[in-house]
C-alpha cells in the first residue's frame, strides 16, 4: 500500500540519516522541508521531498492533500507509568488541602496506595484499565512509548504489570518497551527491611522476569526516603547482568548523587532532574547518559521545573516525556508537554520538538527507527490540523492540533 501527502505545508525534523543525540546549540536547528511531499510504503516512511521537484509518475493508492497542515514524526514518550489500577484523586484532593506529596507517601499513600489496588487487581481487569490509556495517547500523537512496573512491589503484582504491558505490545501498533522498576517503593512487608527488599527483587524478581523476557530496561526510584546510591548500585549492577539497562528516576526532590551512579552505569537516561546542582551537571558532561524532563509532574505537584536552559546551555542534550501515573502526572499528554517545556522552562519551539522526538527515541532506544522523518523509518506520523507555523503548536496550548495520526503508515485517526 502506498499513501502519498501532497502540498504539505511544513514537513518538520527531516534529517537524511538517523541522527545522533542533538545537543547544546544544536538543538535550535529544526530541519524542515516546505510545501513537501511524503511517501508512506506500507509501513515505511519510503520518500519525500519539494512538491516542485515530486517525481512524474509517483506510483501510488491513495492521495491525501495536506494543505495547510504539518507533518512531524509521531512524539515519544520515552518514561511513563501507564499501566496502573484505579487512580489516586483522593491524594489529589488532600494534596489541595495543604497535605504534602512527601506527608501523604509517609502516611501509606502514594505509590504503595497504587500498588495495594494494584495487587487487588485482576490481569485482566488491569489490560482493560491501561488500553484506555494506552489508546488515549495514541490520539494525542505518541507513536513510541516506554512503560514502567512498579506499581506491584511483590512478585507476582510485578510480573502482571509487565505481562500486560506484553499483551499491550502484541495488541497495538504503537511502539512500546518496557521497565522493571520493582525498586520503586518499599511494600509495607519490608518496612525496616529495605536491603531485604532489594535482595528480593534481585533474587527472585529479576530471574522470573528475565526468563519470560518481560523487560528491556532495569529502573530504580533513587531518592531521599526511597531508595540510595547503594541499592542504585546493587540494582544496576543486577540488571547488567541481565543484560538490562538503566533509566534511572534521580534528583526529583532531592540531589544525593544519583545522577553520577547513572553515568558511571552507563545508563540510557536519567529522568526528572526537577533539582540540579554543578556536580551533576559536571557528571552529566563525563558520559553519554541522557538527561530526562518530565514537565507535567512539575505542574501537577508545584514542584520546580527541570533547569533545562542550564542543561542545553552546557552542550548536553536533553529529552522530553510525561512520566504518566496516577500520583505525580495524571496525564500522557505530550503536546502539554511541549508547551510546559517552552511556557515554563524556557525552551524554544525548536528544541522542545528535538526533544520529544529524536533525543526522546534515544532515550528509549529507537533512534534507529523512530523520532524523525527519515527513508527507512517507521511511518508513524503526526498531520495537524491547518497551523500557520510550528510554533503555533505549543504556543495555542491545550488546544488540539491533530488532524491523523499513522501508526506503521495506517491511519489510526
Ligand atoms: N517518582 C517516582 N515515581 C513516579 C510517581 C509515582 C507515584 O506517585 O505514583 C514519578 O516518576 O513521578
Ligand atoms: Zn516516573
Amino acid at each position: 500500500m502506498k499513501t502519498l501527502f501532497k502540498n504539505i505545508k511544513g514537513l518538520l525534523q527531516v534529517r537524511q540519516e538517523s541522527e545522533t543525540l542533538i545537543k547544546g546549540k544544536a538543538m535550535q536547528d529544526l530541519p524542515i522541508i516546505n510545501n513537501a511531499w511524503l511517501l508512506v510504503e506500507d509501513d515505511i516512511i519510503a520518500d519525500f521531498g519539494e512538491m516542485q521537484s515530486i517525481p512524474q509518475k509517483l506510483e501510488r493508492d491513495l492521495t491525501i492533500d495536506a494543505s495547510g497542515k504539518m507533518m512531524l514524526p509521531s512524539w515519544v514518550d520515552s518514561h511513563t507509568h501507564l499501566v496502573y489500577a484505579g487512580n489516586r484523586e483522593q491524594e489529589f484532593v488532600d494534596r489541595i488541602k495543604g497535605i504534602t506529596y512527601e506527608e501523604i507517601a509517609k502516611k501509606g499513600g502514594g505509590i504503595v496506595n497504587s500498588a495495594k489496588k494494584l495487587q487487588e487487581t485482576s490481569e485482566e481487569q488491569l489490560y482493560k484499565e491501561s488500553l484506555v490509556r494506552l489508546e488515549e495517547v495514541i490520539r494525542l500523537g505518541t507513536g513510541a512509548i516506554e512503560i514502567k512496573s512498579g506499581y506491584g512491589l511483590t512478585t507476582e503484582a510485578e510480573l502482571k504489570m509487565l505481562r500486560v504491558i506484553k499483551r499491550l505490545k502484541q495488541a497495538y501498533p504503537i511502539s512500546i518497551k518496557a521497565t522493571f522498576l520493582g525498586a520503586h517503593a518499599l511494600p509495607p512487608k519490608f518496612k525496616n527491611d529495605r536491603e531485604g527488599y532489594i535482595s528480593h527483587i534481585i533474587e527472585d524478581m529479576l530471574p522470573k522476569i528475565a526468563e519470560e523476557k518481560l523487560a528491556d530496561y532495569i529502573d530504580i526510584f533513587c531518592e531521599d526516603g526511597y531508595f540510595t546510591i547503594k541499592d542504585t548500585e546493587r540494582i544496576l549492577d543486577a540488571g547488567n547482568n541481565y543484560g538490562l539497562q538503566g533509566k534511572i528516576h534521580v534528583n526529583q526532590f532531592n540531589a544525593i548523587g544519583g545522577i553520577k551512579t547513572g553515568v558511571d552505569y552507563n545508563c540510557l537516561s536519567v529522568d526528572h532532574l526537577e533539582v540540579l546542582t554543578d556536580e551533576d551537571l559536571k557528571a552529566l558532561k563525563t558520559g553519554t547518559t541522557i538527561p530526562v524532563s518530565l514537565p507535567s509532574c512539575s505542574l501537577f505537584l508545584s514542584i520546580p521545573y527541570t533547569p533545562a536552559r542550564k542543561i542545553i546551555d552546557a552542550d548536553l542534550p536533553l529529552a522530553l516525556a510525561t512520566d504518566y501515573n496516577p500520583g505525580s502526572t495524571p496525564s500522557g499528554n505530550m503536546n502539554l508537554v511541549l508547551s510546559l517545556a517552552c511556557i515554563k522552562m524556557n525552551m524554544t519551539p525548536e528544541e522542545a520538538i528535538n526533544a520529544a522526538t529524536v533525543n526522546a527515541a534515544h532515550a528509549m532506544g529507537l533512534e534507529k527507527t523512530h523520532g524523525s522523518i527519515t527513508r527507512g523509518k517507521k511511518a508513524n506520523l503526526i498531520l495537524t490540523k491547518k497551523v500557520p507555523s510550528y510554533g503555533f503548536l505549543p504556543y495555542a496550548f491545550g488546544s488540539n492540533h491533530i488532524d491523523k495520526i499513522l501508526l506503521g503508515g495506517k491511519t489510526i485517526l
